[in-house]
């Protein structure tokens, strides 16, 4: 089977942040690739590179065998609905991203014996650094190995149960603001202490990405390299035991369950 031509269903940020990554990684060529939006007007610039961007959804799945759905949650079960009888299980696999919508209710909506697929990637997609948590439904073994291809060529994927994708969707889509809220302190704080804002700024970012390469080439548990950055009576553990205090570690688990609460309870 052929898995050529991708249509994105819903060109906002996550939707355009894939077609981007997709165009990066040279993984799809412009000409294969279409994005739908109602307003076309933020997508000029995948237009310029030769994507096909429009607003019909029909067409779109008509000349596609990919279908990545990147609408809001509470739209997408009308639209999808409406656009029930473009699908071929024969010939389309769906791809949704959409956070809480579970693959029976994807089913339910769409046609009989699908492939459904749910993938959870984040804003780093659109430099191939992702980190995408899938499961699927009706997926057979190669189509399966389609969308862990395509998603590992836009960063890091893990193969998941439905049941952990809200968690996937706080701990990595959502992960992406807490990060960058982190580094946004850091930078405040190195202002204070006398950096301007650009350089405290690479220093922050720079230093947040060595500390999670150290995870994730040398495969280190965080504590074990906190332990060789706090010299004894040093200022390491004095800052680290200052923020504790302060809540730090409390905080961000109660953000995370939050977040969490948020897409289960509404
Ligand atoms: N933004 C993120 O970091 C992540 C978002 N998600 C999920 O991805 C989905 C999309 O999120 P965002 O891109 O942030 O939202 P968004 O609001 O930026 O994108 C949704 C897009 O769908 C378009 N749209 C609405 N009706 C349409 C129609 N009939 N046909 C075609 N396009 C239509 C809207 O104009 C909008 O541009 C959501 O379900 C979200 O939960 C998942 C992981 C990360
Ligand atoms: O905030 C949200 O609801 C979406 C889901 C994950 C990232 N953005």
């Amino acid at each position: 089977m052929d898995y050529q031509k991708i249509a994105i269903i819903g060109g906002g940020n996550l939707g355009s942040a894939i077609a981007q990554g997709l165009l990066k990684s040279g993984f799809s060529k412009p000409g294969d690739i279409t994005i739908t939006k109602r307003n076309t007007s933020t997508l000029a610039h995948l237009a310029a590179q030769g994507v096909q961007v429009h607003s019909d959804n029909q067409k779109a799945i008509a000349e596609s065998e990919v279908i990545v759905v990147a609408l809001k949650p509470y739209n997408v079960k009308e639209i999808l609905s409406e656009l029930k009888d473009a699908f071929n299980p024969q010939k389309h696999i769906l791809i949704s991203v959409v956070t809480g919508v579970l693959l029976h209710e994807l089913d339910n909506i769409t046609v009989a014996n699908l492939p459904l697929f749910r993938a959870m990637p984040n804003t780093a997609i659109a430099i191939q650094e992702s980190m995408t948590c899938i499961c699927h439904q009706y997926g057979t073994q190669e189509q399966v190995a389609f969308v862990e291809k395509m998603f590992n060529q836009l960063g890091v994927t893990v193969s998941i149960d439905e049941k952990l994708m809200d968690a996937a969707t706080v701990l990595g889509a959502c992960g992406i603001a807490y990060a960058l809220r982190f580094i946004r302190a850091n930078i405040q704080g190195g202002i204070e202490i006398g950096f301007d804002a650009r350089t405290a700024n690479l220093i922050a970012a720079q230093t947040v990405k060595g500390a999670a390469e150290l995870l994730i080439r040398e495969n280190r548990h965080p504590e074990e390299e906190i332990d060789k950055v706090t010299t004894p009576k040093g200022c390491t553990i004095a800052g680290l035991n200052e923020m504790e205090h302060q809540g730090f570690s409390s905080s961000l688990i109660k953000g995370i369950t939050a977040s969490y609460n948020k897409i289960v309870k509404g």
